[in-house]
């Protein structure tokens, strides 16, 4: 298996061991926090697994991580850009921190043609987690937010970071201050808006994950709706648009009306394989006013600026790639042979029974096993069959009860994962 990217983190020495300590007093914030970072807390878990079964031949279906290569034309590409450094005419220093000119209009011309997204409204960054991060300093602490349940971790982590979540409601598992918009299979995965109530911030992710679920069309426009109507601001996260295969839209601002109350994040990684090179983009319209009528899109330029210092000028020789012709046709290659994993997957969890959702508009699959915990799945299936996949309750209290499967492995290992849990879950 590929060596996981918490292998190397040092344990961190505890207060037994240091017999000195500060006078700085901890950010209350981060006491917040209930548990460490999911990701890792899956990778401790299967650490703790291969102590006790060292020979198992693991198969990695937790995290979201692509694990095909990427295309030559873009890594020649991002080789080509590499070497250029090495020489005079060739060297480049620091970039614009909003990124590379000709990169904004290549995504603005790929991704937003006739949605009146235009290259200057567009940041590149070294990805969506880092967006999230620097939208938060933008947002500040006293925005109320709403985030779908369940969803990506970063956007309650991040809120609780910054101090908008309130204090955790040991018995819901929830923060007091977020609203938590349910998405499940009784609602379609679309929030009931007409019961939730107004928030300043509203974090949305389509094709969402951990469900898999993308919002129709008309749902969209609901949203839409609903933040003009509330005087909100969407974060729409659309980090898995490149899988989309029905009519769904793969941006908000396909959207009448959203330019003026959504700011939109995606990435590089899953569709581009980008996971570890790093590049992302946010889209924030010039449209887009706080209640003084001041534009968003200053204040983030000024957090850009001063927080971050542009994206690797090689991730962004590689981004450029990625957008000529032959390079989006062979990152949709790739794509497609996830795309592919998850209809195995799909099928070999309905072939038990169980209810299925997702894999079809993203590489995630959700499966449901009803009155169960999710975390005593996942162990069930770790020790039983070796394979990692997520308890569903790490991406909050609606996702209890269900376990996500990433596709994002060889095909080899989707088909003999595929053949463990089915002898698993048939047998039991
Ligand atoms: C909805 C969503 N947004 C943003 C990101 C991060 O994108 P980057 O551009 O690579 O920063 C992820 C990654 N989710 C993966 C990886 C988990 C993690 O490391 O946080 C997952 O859910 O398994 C995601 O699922």
């Amino acid at each position: 298996p590929q060596p996981n990217r918490w292998a190397s983190s040092s344990k961190s020495k505890d207060d037994s061991e240091v017999g000195h300590c500060t006078r700085v007093q901890r950010n209350v914030n981060m006491e917040g926090l209930r548990t460490g970072y999911l990701f890792p807390e899956i990778f401790k878990r299967e650490s703790e697994h291969m102590q006790k079964k060292a020979h198992a031949r693991l198969i990695r279906l937790g995290i979201g991580d692509t694990t095909l290569p990427i295309p030559d034309i873009i890594t020649s590409a991002m080789a080509e850009h590499a070497y250029a450094l090495s020489t005079i005419q060739g060297y480049k220093g620091y970039g614009a921190e909003q990124g590379n000119m000709d990169l904004r209009k290549a995504i603005a011309e790929k991704f937003y043609k006739d949605m009146g997204v235009e290259g200057h409204e567009i940041f590149v960054s070294d990805g969506a987690q880092s967006d999230i991060s620097r939208l938060q300093m933008l947002l500040g602490s006293n925005v109320t937010v709403a985030i779908q349940d369940p969803s990506f971790p970063g956007y309650t982590d991040s809120s609780v970071i910054v101090g908008q979540a309130g204090k955790l409601e040991e018995e819901s598992g929830k923060y007091g201050n977020i609203v938590y918009m349910n998405c499940g299979s009784e609602n379609g995965f679309f929030p009931d808006l007409s019961t939730t109530p107004r928030t300043d911030i509203i974090f949305f992710c389509s094709p969402n994950n951990p469900t898999g679920n993308a919002a129709s069309r008309q749902q969209l426009q609901q949203l839409v709706d609903f933040a003009r109507i509330n005087g909100s601001i969407i974060v729409y996260d659309s980090a898995y648009a490149a899988f989309i295969s029905d009519e769904s839209p793969r941006s908000i601002f396909e959207i009448p009306g959203a330019k003026e109350v959504a700011i939109e994040i995606s990435s590089f990684s899953k569709f581009a394989g980008f996971t570890g090179v790093r590049l992302g983009w946010t889209v924030v319209p010039e449209e887009l006013l706080y209640s003084n009528r001041f534009p968003v899109i200053k204040d983030y330029n000024r957090i850009v600026c001063t927080c971050f210092n542009g994206a690797s000028n090689i991730a962004q020789a590689g981004g450029l790639a990625c957008l000529s012709e032959d390079g989006y046709k062979a990152v949709t290659n790739v794509v497609n042979y996830y795309k592919e994993n998850a209809k195995i997957l799909v099928e070999a969890f309905a072939s038990l029974g169980l209810k299925v959702y997702g894999g079809k508009n993203a590489p995630y699959i959700w499966v449901h096993f009803p009155g169960l915990s999710s975390w005593d799945v996942f162990n069930e299936i770790l020790e039983k069959t070796d394979v990692v996949t997520v308890p569903g309750r790490g991406f909050g209290p609606g996702g209890e009860g269900y376990i996500r499967v990433s596709a994002f492995g060889h095909r080899e290992n989707i088909l003999e994962a595929s053949m463990r849990l089915k002898k698993l879950f048939f047998l039991a």
